[in-house]
């Protein structure tokens, strides 16, 4: 009863009036295996000064937490092309620190070519090739210790993504990583073409956590995001001072129309009024975006040791419309503004820039 209670008044501060029900469920802990704990469908939060200590561990090692993988003879990463016996995965990926991840492999392309530039690599960066060439699943380019990576549309298409990144850096010995997800959004009561930097990733009931199918069990993981990252980048953010950014909350769901919100799907069984409602309930719940991919990003990112952070731009101010109405030299500039946000931060990070 004790630790329920404090499990409450932890996530209270998180999502003010949130209502809570009462099932059986498993929790899942960075530095531990799955432990079901019943009767709570929340995820406890640490407090606040364990909260880096869960997100990183000692050595810098990415983590795998599955031990069927030493059995293994060789580890295929099936949607990358990749392989341990195939390729030395250490000389190809053992050097990477940030790895960038967004929906569109264009995005990515322009993005790695764009880190090329910024790093002072030589050549222009114009024929970077896709390292998963072999696959049209995802693509992935490296610039210097940059990886750029797409992840296609949606929960599944990330979580298969990560599964195989996860494993890639484990392989490579890569360590100290960062990873940030570039993205759009559509933001709740806030200016387009703002920058939203996730401090935690909720679902579609404002709940900060993800859930996870396993088996037969619901498994439930925290979907807290490295604070100190978001607080930096922030920080870089007002120096470059050509566009909005702020941290707030991030929903993600399973849909771009009904599971957004929207009433311009082909499906729609709700009312102008429902969908304000909802929307200004988000938002009165700290939500000021809302996208696809951040929760299980944030919840698989924090159990294997990434320090990670989202990074979307705002598409729209979803209380003014559902459709997307900018033009395309519009929205391009908006989708670069996260990519400058993180060029600085990582030239800053490696010394480049004051
Ligand atoms: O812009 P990216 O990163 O692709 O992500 C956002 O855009 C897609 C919907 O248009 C969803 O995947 C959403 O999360
Ligand atoms: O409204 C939007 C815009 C981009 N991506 C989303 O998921 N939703």
């Amino acid at each position: 009863m004790v630790a329920q209670e404090s499990a409450l008044q932890s996530l209270q501060r998180w999502v003010p009036g949130l209502n809570l029900g009462q099932d059986t469920i498993c929790m899942e802990f960075a530095g531990s295996p799955s432990v079901c704990v019943g009767f709570l469908r929340v995820l406890p939060f640490p407090p606040t000064s364990q909260k880096h200590a869960l997100s990183t561990n000692s050595n810098g090692f990415v983590h795998v937490k599955n031990p069927h993988l030493d059995l293994l003879p060789e580890d295929i990463l099936y949607h990358f092309d990749l392989g341990t016996k195939t390729h030395d995965l250490p000389s190809m990926f053992g050097d990477v620190k940030f790895v960038c991840v967004g929906g569109s492999p264009n995005r990515m392309r322009e993005f790695a070519r764009f880190m090329h530039k910024e790093l002072g690599l030589e050549g222009d960066g114009n024929n970077i090739t896709d390292i998963c060439a072999g696959t049209d699943r995802y693509s992935m380019y490296k610039s210097g210790p940059v990886l750029s990576i797409s992840h296609g549309m949606g929960i599944p298409s990330i979580s298969i993504m990560l599964h195989e990144l996860i494993k890639l850096l484990h392989h490579a010995k890569s360590r100290d990583v960062t990873i940030i997800r570039i993205g759009t959004s559509g933001g709740i009561g806030i200016r387009p073409g703002t920058v939203v930097i996730t401090d935690i990733a909720v679902d579609a009931f404002f709940r900060p956590q993800f859930e996870q199918v396993i088996l037969d069990k619901v498994v439930v993981r925290n979907t807290e995001l490295h604070q100190e990252l978001a607080e930096n980048l922030l920080r870089c953010s007002n120096e470059i001072n050509d566009f909005p950014t702020i941290i707030g909350h991030t929903m993600c769901t399973y849909d771009f129309y009904e599971g957004q919100g929207r009433l311009d799907g082909a499906l729609c069984s709700f009312s102008k009024e429902e969908k304000f409602e909802y929307l200004q309930k988000a938002y009165g719940a700290g939500v000021r975006n809302i996208e696809m991919e951040s929760s299980v990003f944030a919840a698989m990112c924090h159990l294997c040791g990434l320090k990670a952070a989202v990074v979307c731009v705002t598409l729209l101010d979803r209380l003014q419309g559902d459709q997307i109405t900018e033009s395309h030299a519009v929205l391009a500039e908006y989708q670069k503004r996260p990519q400058k946000l993180i060029a600085k931060f990582i030239r800053k990070q490696l010394s480049l820039c004051t």
